[in-house]
Formats: C-alpha cells, structure tokens, sequence
C-alpha cells in the first residue's frame, strides 16, 4: 500500500470528545503512520480508550476530525471491515465455544488466519470445547488477544490487553504479536499504563494526559528525552538554570535528585561531573510518569511540611 511513501492510517484534526463538561479527548491532532506499532500510554483517565473507541468508529465525536483510511469510521463498513478492536469487554454469544468462535472470526475477517490461531490456542492450553463465558479473566484476556493476532487486520487495536494475564503470559503473547507483526506487517494500536512492558514491541509512543498529546514521538528519541541529575542543591540551581526541569524531588537533607532535557552542553556536564554531581539516564516509563504528574515533586509534594 505505502510503497515508500509515508501513509498515515489515522489521521486526527483538532478531535474532541466530551462527556458533559469533561473533554475525555481534548482538541488533539495527531496522525498515525501505516504498519507502525504506536503505544498508547497514560494515567488512569488520561483518554486513551475514548481515543481508540473513537478511531474504531464505536464513539461519535463531539468536535473536530477522525479519519481512518481516508473515511470518517463512525458507521463506515470499510473501517469496520478493516480493524479488530480487542479488549477485555469482547462480547460472544454465551451458547459458543471457542472453536465455534475461532471459525465465526474466520468468516468475518479476510485475512484470518485458522492455523495460527490453532496454534495459539494449543500453546496458551485453551480448549476448543470450553464456552468463552468460563474462560477465567486472564484466560478470556488470552484467548481475546488471539483472536486479534489471527485476524491480521489492516488495524488491530489492543486496549490494555494483558488485563488479568500472568507475567509468564503476557511475555509470550507480547512475542507472539511481534513475531506475527513481522511477518505481516500492519498498523497496530496498543494501550497499556506500562510502558516498560511493550518498549521493545512499540516504534512510536503517544502519550496522552488529560485528553491532550503530551508527546508522540519513536521510542528511541523517548529513551534520549531527559537526563537524572543528582547532587547538592546549591550545584544544582547554577547546572540546571535555564533547563526545562520534568521532575524534581529531595533526597535526604541537602541532595536533590532533577529530570531535565537532556540538551545540557557537555562542558557544562563535565564540569558538573568533576563537582560529585551523579548523571544518569531516565527510564522511558518514569519519564512518563514524571510528564503526567500533576506536580513537579510527584507524591512528595503531599508530604512537604513547608
Ligand atoms: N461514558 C462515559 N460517560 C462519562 N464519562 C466518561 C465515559 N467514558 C469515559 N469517561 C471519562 O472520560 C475520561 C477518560 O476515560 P478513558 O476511559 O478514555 O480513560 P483511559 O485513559 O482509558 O483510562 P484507564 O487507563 O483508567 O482505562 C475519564 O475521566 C472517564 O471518567
């Protein structure tokens, strides 16, 4: 479909969603690339299955664009045709097993793929026989993120699909998509509230927070976005004067521990390093975390006496 040239599957322009007075999508513009794996992260609330509700066409907006493969996907059979939406509220019929599940799923999405599922199915030891409605809440977690493997949709969304998965679990399926994704690439959507756990799947990262884009860029510019800094308080404030400051907290009586963008000049670092100050990378996800806190200090700031 691309054929080198940059296609963007979704396209949002200035898309607001809004439940009463709250705005649970607020005025963001944002476009997802073709045959990316993007995660979806944010705090609790911060929008992110209204987004995803809105790009699979389940929402109607209040304001604003959406567009998916070039259509507006509320009430659009091509965008429904095109895009599996999987999260732990998948409804079936109550009276089918999962074989009878798996072989509707096939007649419902072209590129389905039977064998795999199979496969999928064997190795995370579900049952054919067993009905869906008494598969435990990780088992349905499981056997609903098959179906999304399988289905190799244009667009496969997964909204917090590890929900009730053990860790031995989630580290198959996670490998189990990426191996699948590889061999037929497709643009995929993935929420989570932990970043660390899809890092290595995702290429690009959209953080929301309050409905808003807080930022959306590839995963390895995250990784290099900001810098821990450690010291005295009085070293501290001359280092990191003109530096836009992402976290701060104390440490002990007279240390500080700073997240600050990572443009700080070399010599300034150098000398910084000479002076006992301690400089060391930010992992994406507390950088995440530190983005999205309501203040500056994090929980500290409830504890501060002063
Ligand atoms: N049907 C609804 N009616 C009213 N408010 C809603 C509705 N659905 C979502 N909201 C509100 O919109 C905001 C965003 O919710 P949303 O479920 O999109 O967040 P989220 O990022 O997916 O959160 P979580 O990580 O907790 O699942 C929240 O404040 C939520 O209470």
């Amino acid at each position: 479909m691309g054929g080198g040239r940059i296609v963007n599957v979704i396209e949002c322009h200035g898309l607001t969603k809004a439940y009463g007075n709250l705005k649970a999508v607020n005025d963001l513009s944002v476009n997802i690339q073709e045959n990316k794996i993007t995660g979806l992260i944010g705090r609790n609330g911060a929008g992110k299955t209204t987004l995803l509700k809105l790009i699979a066409g389940f929402l109607h907006k209040t304001s604003g664009e959406v567009f998916v493969f070039s259509e507006r996907p509320f009430n659009s059979i091509k965008v429904s045709a095109n895009i599996i939406f999987v999260d732990d509220h998948m409804m079936f019929p109550p009276s089918l097993n999962l074989d009878e599940i798996v072989d509707f799923a096939g007649s419902l999405y072209e590129n389905f793929d039977r064998e795999i599922a199979g496969g999928l199915l064997k190795y995370f030891d579900l049952k054919l026989a067993q009905p869906h409605s008494s598969l435990s809440k990780g088992m349905k977690s499981t056997f609903n993120s098959i179906l999304g493997i399988s289905a190799r949709c244009a667009l496969t969304i997964f909204d917090e699909p590890t929900t009730g998965m053990d860790a031995a679990i989630r580290k198959d399926f996670y490998r189990a998509l990426l191996k699948d994704y590889m061999a037929y690439p497709r643009t995929m959507l993935i929420s989570s509230h932990h970043l660390n756990e899809i890092e290595d799947l995702m290429e690009d990262v959209l953080l929301l927070h309050e409905g808003k884009e807080r930022l959306h860029m590839p995963i390895t510019d995250l990784a290099e976005l900001a810098v821990g800094l450690r010291g005295k308080s009085h070293m501290m404030e001359e280092l990191v004067k003109d530096q836009e400051i992402f976290h701060q907290e104390s440490l002990g009586k007279d240390d500080v521990y700073l997240v600050v963008r990572n443009n700080l000049a070399g010599e300034k670092l150098q000398k910084a390093r000479g002076a006992g100050v301690e400089i060391s990378p930010v992992s994406s996800e507390d950088l995440c975390v530190y983005l999205t806190a309501k203040t500056k200090g994090g929980i500290d700031h409830v504890f501060d006496r002063n």
